[in-house]
């Protein structure tokens, strides 16, 4: 095989000066920054082996020692060869990842070393093996065709090109080179560990997987291909898609998203929560989104389509539909303004709930009879606006809250206050209560319900 690094960067090696290999010190990085030295010679480049001391296992700081010698050694061959490490500090949190947090670190690191040792450039030694495992890894998460293209050959980060020069390498050229050039890796024995999904499927599936499909490794390398063309092709898409349905703030304009074909929602969905949120909705969440949202399967049946919502999504956020706009926001602050001088508030648990806008709060108990707490969860509190009307009984005419205030005697002093809508009905008025269209029967309609009290000074001052 042509054990060297592949065309990329010798391709542009004019312009390099420095090139960094990320060196782990295992035989597939031992391979590449063999391969780099002997290439960057005569290139007249300078090559710097960067090593992250993970600080997880005892064996660490032999392998750092390794390295050393091994530079050295290399080096006075008359090598272009330096290296830098770094070690990480701090440990992964109880419950986290140790993997996620070990990649992490090391990218970080990776990326500091680099840019500190002038490198424009970062190869990693990665080859098609790696790659069709990660195919795998990811069909066994359910991935999309994101996912499924598994690592790419080139990214740019930071004015870093992180460089995966044998991904379409066979594994057993790597190894063949190894031998050639009587290479001595450093043995991990965390790469045994069968807790770790890669690992089981390196001990228990691959050698099942290529006796049975001799081409498992570049056929899966070739999904990995055809999946990154496809998620190529649907970000263009989202993206031509969402110039048409994302207000000037970011919002997602419902009514106009969802004149899209179903697969193109759900793939423009994905985007822009991509883009909002800084990371990828889980599916069950898109698939709430898509049928629960106006014009959507749940949301048919419906008499009249919902026009609020909010959906939990973790990590303290929230998504809110209001007025047909879909935005992403952090539920630690309860009260978040929708429309100037409107409020939108979960009023469905009992308790005592500020309104510092409006000076005072709302007092909610849980009842035999009164408004569902389901549709106090997207509670909207309004100014009054003129030409609002209540009805104060089942069998009465619904009439002006001028009209209702006079006939129920309610002094000047009490009619201040927040007008309270839900599902785009008006649900109460302070001094007025509960509009009898909106009242439900907790035995009879099978949800918990909520009696209503507004107090015009804040809770404590009340109590
Ligand atoms: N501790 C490390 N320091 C520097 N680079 C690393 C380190 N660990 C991994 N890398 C880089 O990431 C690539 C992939 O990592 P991975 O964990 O799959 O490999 P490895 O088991 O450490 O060893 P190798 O790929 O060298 O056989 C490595 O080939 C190397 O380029």
């Amino acid at each position: 095989m042509a054990a060297r690094p592949a065309s990329s960067p010798t391709a542009t090696a004019a312009a390099l000066r420095v090139v960094a290999v990320a060196y782990s010190g295992g035989r597939d990085s031992l391979a590449l920054l063999h391969a780099t030295c002997r290439a960057a010679q005569s290139l007249g480049v300078q090559v710097v082996a960067l090593h992250i001391h993970h600080n997880l296992l005892p064996e660490a700081d032999v392998w750092l020692r390794q390295a050393q010698a091994r530079c050295r050694r290399w080096r006075a061959r008359g090598w272009p060869l330096s290296l830098r490490w770094a070690r990480l500090d701090g440990a992964p949190a109880p419950g986290d990842s140790i993997e996620a947090w070990a990649r992490a670190g090391r990218h970080a690191a990776l990326q500091r070393l680099a840019r500190e040792a002038g490198a424009t450039l970062l190869l990693l030694a990665h080859h098609r093996r790696d790659q069709a495992e990660t195919v795998l890894l990811q069909a066994l998460r359910g991935g999309g065709p994101a996912g499924m293209a598994a690592m790419p050959a080139e990214a740019l980060r930071d004015g870093l090109v992180w460089a995966r020069p044998w991904l379409d390498r066979p594994r057993a050229a790597i190894e063949a080179y190894g031998r050639q050039h009587r290479l001595r890796p450093v043995d991990d024995p965390s790469n045994d560990d069968q807790r770790l999904a890669r690992n089981r499927l390196r001990a228990q599936l691959w050698p099942a997987l290529s006796q049975a499909f001799p081409e498992a490794e570049a056929a899966l390398a070739l999904a990995a291909r055809r999946a990154h063309e496809a998620d190529a092709a649907l970000a263009e898409l989202a993206q031509l898609d969402l110039a048409a349905c994302v207000s000037a703030d970011g919002a997602l304009r419902v009514p106009v998203w969802r004149q899209l074909s179903t697969a193109r929602q759900t793939n423009a969905l994905r985007a822009w929560c991509r883009a909002q949120a800084g990371r990828g909705a889980s599916e069950p969440l898109v698939q709430r989104l898509l049928s629960e949202m106006p014009g959507g399967s749940m949301a048919e049946g419906a008499v009249k389509a919902k026009t609020t919502g909010c959906w939990p999504a973790g990590e303290g956020r929230q998504l809110r539909l209001y007025r047909g706009e879909l935005r992403w926001c952090h539920n630690a602050d309860p009260l978040t303004t929708a429309l100037p001088g409107e409020l939108l508030l979960d009023l469905s648990e009992p308790g005592l709930w500020p309104v510092p806008l409006w000076g005072g709060h709302f007092e909610v108990r849980d009842a035999p009879e009164g408004l569902p707490a389901a549709l106090l969860r997207h509670a909207i509190l309004r100014p009054r606006s003129g030409g609002e009307q209540f009805q104060r009984a089942p069998r009465s005419l619904p009439r002006s809250l001028k009209k209702q205030y006079q006939a129920a005697g309610v002094p000047q002093a009490d009619r201040h206050g927040p007008l309270l809508w839900a599902d785009e009905q008006l649900c109460f008025v302070p001094g007025l209560g509960i509009d009898a269209r909106a009242v439900r029967q907790a035995a009879l309609h099978g949800q918990p319900c909520r009696q209503l009290t507004w107090h015009a000074t804040p809770p404590t001052a009340s109590r």
